[in-house]
């Protein structure tokens, strides 16, 4: 049986640069993993199948799992018996969807021995990036991916207040269109505190679309504001919030512990960027 973790895919960044004629939008984001995120196992079996457990799996053991999807993707007619263990909230803004995908095309290259594919954009826009799998730029739609240099250790809270939110929705709500970029030569950040201080003069252009659908978010960000952490923001388009800390190994886990146990109904996971 093989094993691959599927880790959070979160967004420190996410500049809206401009929409194309096919209606998909022009990004510039600076992506980062966690040591949080869902399982998927991959064995021999004589049809092509999924289980789903965890704490977020329902209604996820339909055709169109992008597990599934990645599975016909990388081997029409091919055979497996897959288990997906769903620890990430869906439709988050932390790519649960396409870390699975990610996750299932690396499981089933090794279980088939066939090459993971150059182009897997067809999957979706987070895909490339997830199976990329480490700090990265993405331009274009989600299919330029440059890969950055090692970042400062950080670690980092995700908390999502229980409010799916919709991509294709957020980006539609999204007024203004063409917003600057990052600089086109990014820093070279010497510490944890000097990266977050360049984040805090970035943006996510769809935390305002995402606040207004989903409210909830302007609280999870006022808390986690209100911790000890060097940074906090929206990662995709929400409703998925992160706060990055410096790697001690114990602030991340004190405010996780603390909001889980003010806000019960909020899921919160601590951990290490990747
Ligand atoms: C916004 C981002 C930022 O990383 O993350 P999430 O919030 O989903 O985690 C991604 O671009 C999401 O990627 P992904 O979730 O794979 O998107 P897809 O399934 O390909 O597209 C869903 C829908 O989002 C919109 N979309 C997506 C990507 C993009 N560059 N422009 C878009 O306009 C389109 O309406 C599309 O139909
Ligand atoms: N393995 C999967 N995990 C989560 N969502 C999935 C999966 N397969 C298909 N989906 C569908 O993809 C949509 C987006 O989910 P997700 O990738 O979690 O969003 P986001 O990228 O915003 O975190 C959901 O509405 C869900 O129905």
């Amino acid at each position: 049986m093989i094993t691959e973790t599927a880790p959070a895919k979160i967004n420190l960044t996410l500049h809206v640069t401009g929409q194309r004629s096919d209606g998909y939008h022009l990004l510039d984001s600076l992506v980062v993993f966690a040591d949080i995120g869902d399982q998927i196992t991959a064995s021999p079996a004589s049809g092509l199948s999924l289980r789903v457990d965890g704490p977020f799996a329902a209604g996820l053991e339909g055709d169109d799992n992008l597990v599934l999807q990645a599975a016909r993707f990388l081997g029409p007619q091919r055979k497996a018996r897959i288990t997906l263990t769903k620890n990430l909230p869906v439709a988050s803004g932390i790519g649960g969807g396409s870390a699975d995908a990610a996750a299932a095309l690396r499981a089933l290259s090794r279980l088939w021995d066939v090459p993971l594919p150059q182009d897997v954009a067809a999957l979706g826009a987070d895909v490339p990036a997830c199976v990329h799998g480490k700090p990265l730029r993405l331009q274009g739609i989600g299919d330029r991916i440059s890969p950055l240099p090692t970042l400062p250790a950080l670690d980092i809270l995700l908390v999502n207040p229980g409010v799916s939110v919709s991509t294709p929705a957020i980006f539609k709500a999204l007024t203004q269109k063409a917003h600057p970029p990052m600089p086109e030569v990014l820093p070279d950040w010497p510490d944890a505190a000097n990266f977050a201080g360049w984040l805090a003069r970035q943006r996510n252009d769809l935390a305002a679309p995402a606040m207004q659908l989903a409210p909830e978010i302007d609280a999870v960000l006022h808390r986690l504001r209100a911790s000890n952490c060097l940074f906090a923001g929206m990662s995709g388009s929400g409703a998925t919030c992160f706060a990055l800390f410096l790697p001690d190994g114990y602030s991340a886990k004190a405010a996780q512990a603390q909001i889980a146990a003010e806000t019960p109904d909020w899921w919160a996971a601590a951990g290490k960027v990747n």
